[in-house]
């Protein structure tokens, strides 16, 4: 089903944030219909600085040629502010669509961006970011990839700027609308009850973020289509890296820390070494 056809359906779509292969697959494995390359997350791990507008459109396309060589699963790629101008919006869209991306979330903000959840944003107009999209709709090789137009105005012109904007992002062609760091609940019904049965919504849930988190049920039942959680996978992981090299470090050892990760027969079935093996042995010469 393309993710088209699957938004308009009532149960919310639940992305979780991968950055590699093996975060893709373990996602798919775990039962998702869908998964969100975040930008953060690569910027995160690939380049273990924050999301401040470094990562490349380059690093950003390769990584998903990596992710969907291994999963079949659609995916939402973060496509920051486009990486410049309504060009370089165009050329994002070209790459990510032929490195097998299903939709691309666009933002209003000045390049170089910066996390939505962080202070200091600033946005470009309202005008220009119609154009981005506009661009980008231009340059789609299919209708079926969607585009997800972000606002940030929230923080930085207020909750009925954003929704202004949001307004004239869906004129020049938006899918969906991502109102970026709503800061309460009120907030959140406000975006809803101006949008909802319009266009679909996507909810963003950043562990400590702007937002209060809610869970997917209940993001459904204030209207929103899709929920993303971007950067929780790389708290996760980090907070694990930490405690292992920490132990590793004291003890000298791997062996106090064997409970709390795979070991080489455990990682191989996670990652399917011996149906590969046997897929290879298929292909030997006679
Ligand atoms: C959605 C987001 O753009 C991302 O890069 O995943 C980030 C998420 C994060 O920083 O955890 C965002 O700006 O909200």
């Amino acid at each position: 089903m393309s993710i088209k056809a699957r938004i308009a359906a009532k149960e919310i779509l639940v992305a979780p944030g991968v950055y590699d292969g093996l975060t893709a697959s373990l996602a798919e494995a775990a039962g998702f219909e869908a998964l969100y390359l975040s930008g953060a997350a690569v910027a995160y791990t690939r380049l273990g600085r924050p999301d401040i507008g470094l990562t490349s459109v380059t690093e950003m396309a390769e990584t998903m040629t990596l992710i969907s060589d291994r999963s079949d699963l659609p995916v939402i790629i973060d496509a920051d502010t486009g990486f410049g101008n309504a060009l370089n919006a165009q050329r994002t869209m070209r790459l990510y669509e032929r490195a097998g991306a299903s939709a691309l979330q666009i933002e209003d903000q000045t390049y170089p961006k910066r996390c939505g959840h962080l202070a200091d944003k600033s946005l470009i107009s309202a005008a220009e970011m119609a154009g981005k999209v506009r661009a980008m709709a231009d340059a789609r090789h299919s209708e079926e990839t969607l585009i997800i137009a972000r606002t940030d105005a929230v923080a930085v012109e207020g909750l009925n700027a954003a929704i202004e904007r949001a307004e004239t992002y869906l004129e020049a062609g938006a899918d969906v609308l991502f109102i970026e760091a709503p800061q309460s609940r009120d907030q959140m019904n406000d975006i809803t009850t101006h949008f909802v049965g319009r266009v679909p919504l996507l909810a963003n849930m950043v562990e400590g973020g702007a937002t209060p988190i809610s869970s997917a049920r209940d993001l459904q039942d204030q209207g929103f289509s899709i929920v993303i959680f971007p950067g929780g996978i790389v708290r996760a992981v980090a907070h694990t890296a930490q405690a292992y090299y920490r132990s590793l470090r004291e003890n000298g050892s791997n062996r106090p820390f064997a409970d709390r990760m795979f070991d080489f027969p455990g990682l191989n079935d996670v990652i399917g070494t011996e149906d590969m093996l046997a897929r290879g042995k298929a292909y030997d010469a006679e």
